[in-house]
């Protein structure tokens, strides 16, 4: 299935449930992109259940799918291992066209990012600080690293306190004009940061489908009002 790479604004829909899985593509959502948090399914499923369901859903998709699956170190929900999370990876390769691997991470589950990479499979390479406001300059200084890998996005998805934070993350688009960013607050700001984030040109934008992935992730239904009212996106 085709990754739309060429839309200016990718809206992602994250399931994070059973119901999620089931409902998904039988609503008519304003969606581009389905994110599968395989970690997060995993507290109602057994493996065993969540591989047959997820593979049923996947196998004849209508949207194309993201498949994320956190450690616990990443903001996951669940405890794997990184050879569980490995084999989870290579197990729903063939199932999904894109996927988000953690950059600091990354050295543990290289063998994930090689496949998918030689695969022409879309990766977003991310960072995360859910609890606090990422250390900005330690992050650029690691930037030619991150871009060495050739991801298809690099996401920055961390917590948000006051509007100075959201001006600081908005500087990286003038700084960095040709990195393809998806850049995202948490907590209070996090609709206000989506809006502004989108409309300077951050190309990921997530929304929630059936529960709320992160603190104060707006769904997939309100980002649309939001961007349609106010012209992001077209009616
Ligand atoms: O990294 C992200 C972004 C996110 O944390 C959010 O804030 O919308 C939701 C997660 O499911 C996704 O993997």
């Amino acid at each position: 299935m085709n990754f739309p790479i060429e839309k200016s604004l990718i809206i992602v829909g994250s399931i994070s449930t059973r119901y999620g899985i089931k409902s998904a593509f039988e609503n008519h959502l304003p969606i581009d992109l389905l994110e599968y948090r395989l970690d997060s399914i995993l507290l109602e499923l057994s493996l065993k259940e969540a591989i047959a369901e997820l593979r049923g859903a996947l196998c004849c998709r209508s949207l194309p799918a993201l498949l994320t699956i956190r450690s616990k170190k990443e903001g996951g929900l669940i405890e794997l291992s990184d050879s569980e999370r490995s084999d989870l990876f290579e197990r729903f390769y063939p199932f999904v066209d894109s996927v988000d691997l953690e950059w600091q991470q990354l050295s543990k589950i290289f063998k994930v990012y090689s496949l998918y990479k030689k695969g022409g499979k879309k990766i977003i390479l991310s960072i995360h600080t859910l609890d606090r406001f990422l250390d900005l300059d330690g992050f650029v200084s690691s930037l030619p690293q991150i871009q060495q890998l050739e991801p298809d996005f690099v996401k920055l998805a961390v917590k948000i306190e006051n509007l100075s934070q959201l001006k600081a993350l908005t500087n990286l688009f003038f700084s960095f004009p040709d990195i393809p960013w998806a850049l995202m607050g948490i907590g209070d700001y996090s609709t206000l940061s989506r809006v502004v984030l989108s409309a300077l040109g951050s190309r990921l934008v997530y929304g929630y489908v059936d529960k709320p992935a992160a603190l104060g992730q707006p769904s997939v239904l309100d980002l649309k009002e939001s961007f349609q009212r106010l012209g992001i996106i077209k009616k």
